[in-house]
């Protein structure tokens, strides 16, 4: 065989769902969902409660990744997928091959319930185990069970395919005889001569990366493009990006004649029409039709932004508040979405390395094809500029496939082969050093200048652009507070120890929309009047203060994860001036404030009080007025104050005995907001210590009563990885 697509596998289909409470069975599930595609599946991943998006008859295999939570009960994210099995009669999945792998942990009572619920009602509707279960301990590490598991579904899954050899089999795809011999003969010869240069020169500039400058893909085109693009409509010219060229190491390149494990091409499905005009230019801040939004798209403005950590702080944070036209519903707790666009530049710097003229960018296309990625289907009629802008993204390092599909556009037999190298089980070091590089597509491009790829195959191949969300820092009942959203976020911007600076997507460009205010006062004049998209999320594990107000509540969030609960201050605050107004009216005897308002306790933590003690002004007003009872802030960085060198879970253990009492005795309810792994693991583990120590519980007792909790929805958390 030379190598041809004949040479791979057709894809099989395979499906994997998952359920999480936590994000470890989402992730897990992720990664089999990527491996599957790289060896050439037709792999598809969903959440349990996105069932009926499958048609499981049609589906060769299914693989379920299901967690356990609560007093072994399934995850939220699959209830409705649980009452849909629940209705199912008679043995309607026998086509169904399924395997499942259950995550949980042995302190629990209920280990693994879901994953033995799920296998037992799956055989009972007539579907088959193609691969034993695997049920990972979370209490010894989930990884003792999940990687060998994940390893050997490889060969179970090759044997439930009829069709074709596996893709370990294949021999080196793409490439015929006489090309390998010509690549071999390169390699050897350009390793050769790397020794002899690590013998004669003196060691390489330890900066690994450098903007492009070769002629054929840097500076000459990039001049032509900033002549070629500087009559678009940009409020302001912006200079295409250059992108960097990443230098890596293939030396081991050499070792390996035989490339395994490689990727399957991805499909070509989508077709661009050029609709043949020039697309009417959209009006001042609006954003294109093709955005979908789970909730209806607004359009805000920026009101009031502040920069809430000095210079010398770790990380930048800026509160941004947003205005409506119209009043939107929302409560403390809820978050929102931003739809941002690409960086301007990086757009520009891949349309012109992509070859594309200003003409050709701002003329009206549409796509279409049969299977083509869910995101492109509504583009009717779209300019490409905008769906560099708004629909693909740009900057998340590529995938093996993608990677894959570069070889195969590489006109340079190095460059290809490089590519492939990549691509390949053999190249798995340096791959992940490539990624670890965070290439965008243009430093991409850039790299591997002979990569001539189609501009439909770049667009239907590139990961789809992902809204952003914000927890909402504000009160719908505060002043105007139905047209005003408030968040924080830390702006996302490094640099790599190579000396590239990396910037995320809708942090930095917020922040310079918002005019990169300094250190200080919230500045509310000389905005930009742009128009923001944005949309609504409401929360759906009743993250909300209580409706009963005098329940207490316990709210632990460091850092970021405070902004919800600033959320939920501001809105007590304003319950309480509502109370205080009607209980001082009429003849009965004067009832105080604090009878209608249970305790509100905040733990926040922070490196140092000057430089990250986010809302801190906020919090000491809140404070003053008695809407927070108590705020406890642990200093993690500064010596010599109080509860320095401390974390959150300290101070809960060093008001254990309060915090039992408000729980016990007074129902309170426990927020917890931030990091999922370190944090959040931290603060359950003294809960349970709390429980044990100040309840007279067992320690799997108080396991369950936690359990108990977070069912009956009085602990709750708002997590992320
Ligand atoms: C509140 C809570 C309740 C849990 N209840 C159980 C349980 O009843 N049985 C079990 O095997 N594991 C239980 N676990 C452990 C989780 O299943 C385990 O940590 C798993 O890795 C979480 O996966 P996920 O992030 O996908 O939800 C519980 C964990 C938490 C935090």
């Amino acid at each position: 065989m030379t190598g041809s697509d004949n040479a791979v596998p057709h894809a099989e289909h395979l499906t994997v769902f998952y359920a999480s409470q936590t994000g470890n069975s989402e992730s897990i599930s992720r990664n089999i969902y990527e491996q599957a595609q790289e060896r050439g599946f037709k792999a598809q991943h969903y959440v349990l409660n996105d069932h009926a998006k499958v048609d499981w008859d049609k589906e060769d295999c299914l693989v379920f990744v299901v967690s356990t939570t609560g007093d072994g009960d399934p995850p939220d994210n699959s209830t409705k997928f649980w009452r849909h099995l629940r209705k199912l009669k008679g043995v309607g999945l026998t086509k169904a091959k399924y395997t499942i792998l259950g995550l949980g942990d042995t302190n629990y009572d209920n280990f693994c319930q879901t994953a033995k619920r799920l296998d037992t009602r799956l055989q009972e509707l007539g579907a088959t185990p193609f691969y034993p279960r695997g049920l990972a301990d979370d209490a010894t590490g989930l990884e003792e069970i999940v990687d060998p598991w994940i390893k050997n579904l490889w060969p179970a899954l090759a044997h439930q395919v009829v069709s074709a050899p596996t893709i370990h089999d294949l021999p080196q795809p793409h490439l015929t005889p006489e090309e390998k011999k010509v690549v071999k003969e390169i390699i050897q010869k350009q390793e050769q001569e790397r020794r002899k240069s690590i013998v004669a020169s003196p060691p390489a500039s330890p900066k690994s990366l450098s903007p492009a400058t070769s002629a054929t893909n840097g500076h000459d085109l990039l001049k032509g493009a900033i002549k070629d693009f500087s009559n678009l409509t940009l409020a302001s010219p912006v200079i295409p990006a250059e992108g960097y060229k990443i230098d890596i190491d293939f030396s081991t390149m050499a070792d390996h004649v035989n490339l395994t494990a490689l990727p399957r091409v991805p499909n070509a499905n989508l077709q661009i029409v050029d609709l043949d005009i020039t697309a009417a230019p959209r009006a001042p801040g609006s954003v294109p039709s093709f955005i979908q939004t789970p909730t209806p798209l607004l359009m805000a403005k920026i009101n009031k932004v502040q920069c809430l950590t000095p210079l010398d702080a770790l990380k930048r944070t800026i509160a941004v508040e947003f205005g409506f036209e119209d009043d939107v519903d929302y409560a403390p707790g809820d978050a929102f979405g931003i739809w941002a666009p690409n960086n301007e530049a990086l757009v520009l710097g891949v349309l012109s390395a992509l070859n594309v003229s200003d003409t050709a960018a701002s003329k009206a296309v549409r796509l279409h094809g049969q299977g083509i990625p869910s995101h492109l289907q509504p583009v009717e009629s779209a300019t490409l500029l905008d769906i560099f802008r708004y629909s693909v993204d740009l900057t998340t390092p590529p995938k093996k496939a993608n990677i894959r599909l570069y070889a195969e556009h590489a006109s340079d037999l190095a460059d290809k082969q490089k590519l492939m190298f990549m691509a390949s089980k053999q190249g798995v070091d340096v791959f992940n050093a490539f990624r670890a590089q965070s290439p965008t597509f243009l430093d991409i491009l850039h790299t591997f200048p002979s990569i001539n790829l189609p501009l439909a195959r770049v667009i239907e191949t590139l990961p789809p652009m992902q809204p952003r969300y914000y927890s909402i820092t504000s009160s719908p009942m505060s002043k105007n507070g139905h047209r005003r959203w408030s968040c924080a976020f830390n702006v996302i911007s490094y640099d790599l120890p190579a000396g590239v600076h990396r910037r995320g997507v809708c942090t930095p460009w917020l922040d310079d929309l918002a005019g990169q205010v300094p250190f200080g006062k919230a500045v509310t004049t000389g905005l930009t009047t742009q128009r923001l998209p944005v949309f609504l999320k409401p929360n759906e594990t009743k993250f909300n203060l209580p409706s009963d107000t005098i329940k207490p509540v316990i709210m632990i969030g460091p850092g970021t994860g405070v902004a919800p609960f600033m959320g939920f201050l501001e809105h007590r605050a304003e319950q309480r001036l509502i109370k205080k107004r009607l209980v001082n009216i009429g003849s009965g005897p004067r009832q105080h404030l604090d009878d209608h308002f249970g305790d509100m306790w905040l733990f926040f933590g922070c490196r140092h009080r000057e430089r990250d003690w986010l809302f801190r002004e906020q919090m000491e007003a809140y404070r003053r007025d008695g809407v927070l009872t108590e705020l406890q802030l642990a200093v993690s960085r500064e010596e010599n104050v109080p509860n320095s060198g401390k974390y959150v879970q300290d101070l809960m253990r060093t008001q254990g005995k309060q915090l039992w009492n408000l729980i016990h005795k007074k129902g309170a309810a426990i927020y917890v907001c931030g990091d999922a792994k370190g944090m959040a693991k931290a603060v359950h583990d003294e809960l349970v210590n709390i429980l044990v120590e100040h309840g007279e519980y067992e320690k799997m007792a108080a396991i369950m009563e936690l359990n108990k909790w977070a069912q009956e929805k009085r602990y709750l958390r708002d997590l992320w990885a």
